[in-house]
């Protein structure tokens, strides 16, 4: 099976083409004040109406209160949210759309028992940060602690980039992998080198 790719924190209309156009399926819109990629609604409502059809919109929020979850959807056409803080599964599953949760490879909890609290996520983004800290931190995790599970959908984050990529699919094997700083020149702005050498590392292991 293919792997699918994620390019998190669009902050402009043209990153979101490029990326989209270099291959990606899913772009992120981070909702979060406190990240350097932070975008507001309108900003949001600009990418996304640049994309091409057929790419995933997730929005992705830390810790949010429900009224910012529903004005982003009211606002915005999103296909999926992920959470990346400490949200309870009560509260992901409240929006009626599917989410994905972040699970914090730098957190003492095992990732399984991580996961086990939330039945109903569609997927979870394993990512380096330790739990209540934020992501896109361009940090790896010890991928020998990818789980064995062969009936949930994860995702690999934290740290990728063309160099290692390859390396982190073939040792964990991953439904998707999501990137950020790996494909930027500085926070939140994208390097159509990077994505398009990103895209091309993933197609090659792929294809081996
Ligand atoms: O990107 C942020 O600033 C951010 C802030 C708070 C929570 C999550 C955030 N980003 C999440 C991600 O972009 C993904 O987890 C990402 O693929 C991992 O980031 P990176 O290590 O930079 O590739």
């Amino acid at each position: 099976m293919r792997t699918r790719v994620k390019i998190c924190g669009i902050t402009r209309p043209n990153d979101g083409v490029v990326a989209a156009e270099a291959g990606c399926d899913a772009i992120g819109l981070v909702f979060w004040g406190g990240s350097q990629r932070c975008v507001s609604l309108q900003q949001a409502e600009a990418i996304i109406a640049a994309l091409p059809p057929m790419v995933t919109r997730v929005a992705l929020f830390v810790d949010p209160s429900e009224a910012e979850v529903e004005a982003a959807l009211a606002a915005l056409p999103i296909d999926l949210l992920q959470f990346h803080g400490r949200e309870s599964a009560e509260f992901c599953a409240r929006f009626q759309h599917d989410y994905i949760k972040a699970i914090a490879m730098g957190d003492a909890q095992s990732p399984e028992q991580q996961m086990q609290k939330h039945g109903k996520a569609k997927g979870f983004l394993l990512d380096s940060h330790a739990s209540g800290a934020a992501g896109g931190s361009g940090k790896t995790f010890d991928w020998s602690r990818w789980p064995g599970l062969k009936d949930r959908t994860l995702l690999l984050a934290g740290g990728l980039d063309a160099t290692n990529v390859a390396q982190a699919i073939k040792q964990t094997r991953p439904y998707a992998v999501d990137v950020s700083s790996g494909v930027e020149t500085s926070p939140g702005i994208k390097d159509p080198k990077r994505i398009q050498e990103f895209l091309n590392e993933v197609s090659r292991v792929d294809s081996h």
